[in-house]
């Protein structure tokens, strides 16, 4: 009813308790068929679980659906048998106590597909440390282990649990599952000797054969192939199709290794799985004295010698007795073996959830000793859900302080009685018939009943029913009217079977056995001990009733399981039957416990929370107590005083119908409060809408208006604009200013923000100079400031110039091993400053010869290989020329009066602005003309020449028919 169910959840009811025609089998199989028929297979009656076998993959145990259920209150979502494990879990965590769950239904229901999903559930979403996972993997691994030694494939069920099992998961006080305890009832031991047409023998025997090693099967004396043993083959169905044996015995085999059993342990439980087969293949014949021979001991040799003189027949009975009680002892010993490895030691408080899968009530054509007992396991297990169900529901309606009204129910303890009473019940009776001296049947048995409860209304034989019972009861028979309803038992095989006799010496020999579990299971004291060992009927007795000890303090949720067809199908759904299951697992009744109260309850704040809207004081809130506000709430939708009931803490509503109204008025106030909620949203959008645009109006017209008068003082019409312009264009500079000294580009600034950008690019370029002065080293300095001193002298003024500009400045170009000693002697200062090759051209003839220019800090020497030239003192320098071209001329005045000198040195270098500047720079005045067309210079005292300069197509130098020296540049 509640949660955020999709339509597909919402067939039929997922509660049985809202079905109207809650009496009605009839409603009650339709509901289940609808929600069957949409692969729905779990529906609740309150809080107990239906479980519809599909017999098909679901997809509804995955992991994600592991993790929507987890902590999820119980009703929020569809039902699932993940609800029921989390719903136990978070309340044994919240409230430390300890909880079962009760699994039952018919063979092939589903009862241990149920109970492995549960346990699986609890493996994902419960807390787990690294250390306690291995308790994690053997409480699962326990499964495949139990399945093959406890399970067979039956007309039924191909995996079909032929024993009861309660299996008790401890978590520690965080939630932690830490260990186990599995207790096992009523093992069939019978197919270890026998099965039916079209069954099997225990799985085990057949995962030896197939998945077994070669050596290992040739040590233990077996051959692969089942059909070789009696006890294997009597089904004729020893390979079916639907078991894979072998790959269940690699599964069985890791779970072993996983729980704790040694190599010995395995040696000894296979020698006795093998020994069994061997004992089943034994034969007899009669000799002389009409006692039994075995004509092959082949198989003797692999068990032990067996001489003994009893009829064939009575050693047939002997050999299948021995193997029965081998097997179901063995498998006792297993489950104990299995419960050393879960137990958990660490002896802090634990609580428990236990599983209790266990056969449903039985009713075949022919009934026998073992239905017996397990519908007399049923009938105890209705009474303590009678019990704990109704205890549980009055106490809800004690505690919420409601007027409580007393549930009608049939208390089954009558019949419990009739079974169980000491002295008094059928086995006590039956028992007695076992022990008396002198010849006891089944007979005899059925007459001692019908003495001794004949009375009793739940009893009824052939003979007591007169002609009434003459077609349904056999001479042989005895009916019981159970709780779920009539049953008919053949005493045939009673006391045999509740005997379950073993001859003495074949105990004496297996307690003397090799194997150490054989001497496990038959103990000598047994033999010691005088008083006859408990019938199987008492021992069942005294097992169920410990487990009621265990379950009666427990919390108790239940599944019931239902199998939909006989033929294992998918989306069948076999009307007959399951009514039939309907009415044996007391559904009708439970639902009816269920309904005889009120049909539904929920907390004031769920209820609450979910119909609010149907009331204008509680929507959207109420803020007064929630319970105040349920009641105006049902008040208000017009609840009549019949229909409902207000406790300490819940609304307990007496009918579905109640309920269904007011889910149909929520659903109905959803949409009208959809709708409302759409128009009024839609409307909010609307306004928000025309607000924005009317702000984007506002804005975009001032900025026009900004724009206009963007050139203004700052003032109201463009304020906002500029200061928009203003922080725009910074934080745009920020990603624009220049990354070196070279980097000329600058953003363009808007006109208001030319000044500051100016002021902003001198401040950047200045750091960026700063920051590059810092990085410069003293020799790239020195070169620098050479280039800075020739561009003073010639930027702009001589050609070439620019080109010049990224070729480095050398500190000479020659070496001083190059000049002649003599030479360097001559010159007489120390140090040469700096040396470049040059062509020097006399006066006379304008001759040209290679000299060198080399500079000192007081004089320039014009030398040649051995000798000094010409001395200039740089006192003595009256300038320097260079032309405009690029020719590479450079004319060295002296003094025209000086008579030492032999006039002008008139030179030419590659090296012209280099040369020029070193000089410049020596001299530490600026002396330098650059000159345009021609020049005059001195050859002698009183004698001057020209020089002329032009261009022309080719470089050249030469004395023109005037005498003047003419200079060619290209
Ligand atoms: N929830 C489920 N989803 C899919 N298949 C299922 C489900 N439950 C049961 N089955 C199918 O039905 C078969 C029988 O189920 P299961 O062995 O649990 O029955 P059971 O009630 O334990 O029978 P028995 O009393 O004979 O042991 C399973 O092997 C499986 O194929």
């Amino acid at each position: 009813m509640e949660g955020t169910l999709t339509a597909r959840d919402k067939v039929g009811v997922q509660d049985f308790v809202l079905l109207d025609a809650h009496t009605s089998e009839a409603a009650f199989v339709d509901n289940l068929r609808k929600r069957f028929k949409e692969n729905l297979i779990y529906t609740y009656i309150g809080t107990l679980l239906v479980s519809v076998n599909p017999y098909q993959e679901l997809g509804i145990y995955t992991v994600s659906q592991m993790e929507l259920y987890q902590g999820v209150n119980f009703f929020e979502l569809p039902p699932h048998v993940y609800a029921l494990a989390d719903n136990a879990y978070r309340m044994m965590c919240s409230e430390l106590n300890n909880h079962f769950i009760l699994i039952s239904g018919e063979s092939g229901a589903g009862k241990t597909e149920a109970s492995k999903k549960i346990l699986q559930y609890y493996a994902v979403t419960c807390p787990m440390t690294e250390s306690l996972q291995v308790a994690r993997d053997r409480l699962l691994l326990s499964n495949p282990v139990l399945e093959a030694f406890g399970n067979a494939k039956t007309l039924r069920n191909d995996n079909s649990s032929r024993f009861g099992k309660y299996m008790d998961i401890q978590f520690d006080l965080q939630g932690i599952p830490v260990g186990g305890h599995i207790i096992s009832y009523l093992i069939e031991k019978s197919r270890v000797v026998y099965q039916n047409q079209g069954e099997r023998n225990f799985h085990i025997f057949y995962q030896l054969l197939a998945g077994g090693e070669a050596d290992h099967l040739a040590s233990l004396g077996l051959e692969r192939d089942p059909q070789l043993y009696k006890y294997l083959s009597q089904g004729h169905c020893a390979k079916e199709s639907s078991l894979n044996d072998k790959n269940e015995w690699k599964t069985v085999s890791n779970a072993f290794s996983v729980i704790d059993f040694t190599e010995a342990d395995l040696e000894n439980l296979f020698g006795i799985i093998a020994s069994v087969l061997h004992l089943g293949n034994i034969c007899f014949q009669e000799d002389d004295q009409g006692c039994a021979t075995v004509p092959d001991t082949h198989e003797i040799k692999w068990i032990a010698k067996v001489i003994c003189p009893l009829t064939p027949d009575l050693s047939a009975y002997a050999r299948d007795a021995m193997a029965k009680a081998v097997y179901g002892r063995t498998f006792t010993w297993l489950v104990n073996k299995i419960n050393c490895s879960l137990v958990n030691k660490d002896d802090t408080k634990k609580t428990v959830i236990g599983l209790l899968d266990i056969y449903g009530f039985e009713v075949f054509d022919k009934n026998g000793f073992e239905q017996f007992c397990i519908n007399y396991c049923n009938e105890k297990l209705q009474q303590l859900l009678i019990e704990r169900t109704l205890k549980a529901e009055q106490a809800e309606y004690e505690m919420e302080g409601i007027e409580w009204e007393p549930i009608q129910y049939f208390n089954n303890k009558i019949i419990c009685d009739l079974v169980e009473e000491r002295h008094k019940g059928i086995i006590s009776i039956l028992d007695e018939e076992c022990i008396r001296p002198g010849p006891a049947t089944d007979v005899s048995f059925l007459e001692k009943l019908e003495d001794r409860v004949g009375r009793h209304a739940h009893f009824q034989t052939r003979k007591l029913a007169g002609p009434k019972g003459q077609k349904r009861i056999g001479w042989s028979e005895f009916q019981l009217l159970h709780y779920a309803g009539e049953v008919t038992y053949c005493t045939k095989g009673f006391l045999e079977k509740n005997n379950d006799l073993l001859y003495r010496h074949l105990k004496e020999v297996l307690c003397r056995s090799d194997n150490s579990i054989l001497r496990e299971c038959f103990l000598v004291a047994e033999l010691e001990s005088r008083r006859r060992p408990p019938t199987v009927g008492t021992q069942f007795k005294n097992s169920l009733s410990s487990l009621l000890e265990i379950l009666i303090s427990k919390e108790p949720s239940y599944i019931r399981c239902i199998k939909p067809n006989a033929t294992k199908e998918p989306s069948k759904f076999d009307d007959f039957l399951i009514r039939h299951q309907i009415k044996y697992l007391g559904l009708m009744e439970h639902l009816r416990v269920r309904r005889a109260g009120f049909a539904y309850r929920r907390k004031y704040e769920h209820f609450l929370q979910r119909y609010k809207s149907l009331c204008p004081d509680t929507w959207p809130h109420w803020h007064g107590p929630p319970g105040e506000g349920v009641e105006r709430l049902v008040t208000y939708i017009g609840y009549g005083p019949e229909e409902y009931k207000l406790g300490k803490t819940k609304i307990f509503i007496r009918f579905p119908r109640t309920l269904f109204a007011t889910e149909d008025a929520f659903e109905f106030s959803k949409h009208q409060l959809a709708t409302k909620l759409e128009a009024h949203w839609r409307g909010v959008l609307a306004r928000k809408e025309v607000q924005r645009r009317r702000w984007a109006v506002q804005i975009i017209r001032r900025f026009v208006k900004g724009f206009i008068h963007r050139d203004e003082p700052l003032g109201p019409d463009n304020e906002e604009y500029i200061v928009f312009v203003r922080k725009n264009y910074i934080l745009n500079l920020r990603y624009h200013v220049p990354k070196n000294v070279l980097d000329k580009s600058w953003l363009r600034p808007p006109g208001i923000l030319e000044n500051a950008s100016d002021l902003l690019r001198g401040m950047c370029l200045r750091n960026l100079v700063r920051k590059y002065c810092r990085g410069v080293t003293a020799e790239r300095r020195a070169l620098m400031q050479e280039k800075v001193v020739a561009s003073e002298i010639f930027r702009g003024k001589k050609e070439g110039y620019a080109d010049s500009l990224n070729q480095p400045f050398a500190n000479s170009r020659i070496d001083e091993g190059d000049i002649h000693p003599k030479v360097l002697q001559l010159i007489s200062s120390e140090k040469v400053e700096y040396g470049v090759p040059v062509i020097k051209y006399d006066r006379k003839g304008f001759k040209a010869r290679q000299r060198q220019l080399v500079l000192t800090r007081e004089a320039a020497y014009v030398v040649d290989v051995a000798k000094v030239k010409q001395k200039i003192e740089f006192s003595e320098l009256k300038g320097v020329s260079t032309s405009s071209l690029s020719d590479g001329l450079l004319v060295i005045h002296v003094s025209p009066e000086d008579h030492k000198q032999k006039g002008d040195a008139v030179l030419q270098c590659e090296h012209v602005f280099e040369a020029v500047t070193k000089l410049v720079m020596l001299v530490k005045k600026d002396v330098v003309s650059v000159v345009q067309g021609s020049l005059q210079f001195s050859i002698g005292p009183g004698r001057e020449g020209t020089i002329v300069f032009h261009t022309g197509p080719e470089e050249q130098i030469y004395k023109d028919k005037n005498g003047q020296l003419r200079v060619v540049s290209g």
